[in-house]
């Protein structure tokens, strides 16, 4: 059973890739990290900071997340990210992203002991 810690390191890390990354990038990342099975996921954001970097967010700003919980966090910097979103015209299994590359302050959820991301929330 993958612990939600795992699964936010596998949905949302991907540390070792340069921003500079093509178009198939999410196309690519989104089937290699398992979220295309079932369904395409509409959302998804890959974080390129060393893992390290994004567990400290778990001790920076406290903000409130976009379910009303109060166990979010915002990064003190801006990091680099990659958004993933689904294209109107893909359809599934076919799932087709736009892949767009942004410096932004993400957003997580943090739970557990210890204390390490287990949501995406948002990036502003
Ligand atoms: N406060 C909490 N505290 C603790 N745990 C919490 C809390 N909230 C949720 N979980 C947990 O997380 C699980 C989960 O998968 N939540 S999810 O909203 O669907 C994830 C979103 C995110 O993956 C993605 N997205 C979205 C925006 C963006 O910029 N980038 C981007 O990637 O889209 C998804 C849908 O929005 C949920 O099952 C629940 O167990």
């Amino acid at each position: 059973r993958e612990s939600q810690a795992k699964k936010f390191i596998r949905q949302h890390m991907d540390p070792d890739s340069y921003p500079n990354i093509g178009s198939s990038y999410c196309n690519q990342m989104m089937r290699r990290r398992n979220m295309t099975k079932g369904r395409c996921k509409p959302v998804n954001t890959f974080v390129h900071e060393p893992l390290v970097d994004v567990q400290a967010v778990c001790f920076q700003e406290k903000v409130t997340c976009k379910d009303g919980q109060s166990d979010c966090y915002q990064s003190s910097s801006s990091m680099s990210i990659t958004d993933c979103r689904l294209t109107n015209g893909s359809k599934y299994p076919n799932c087709a992203y736009r892949t767009s590359q942004k410096k932004r302050h993400i957003i997580v959820a943090c739970n557990g002991n210890p204390y390490v991301p287990v949501h995406f929330d948002a990036s502003v």
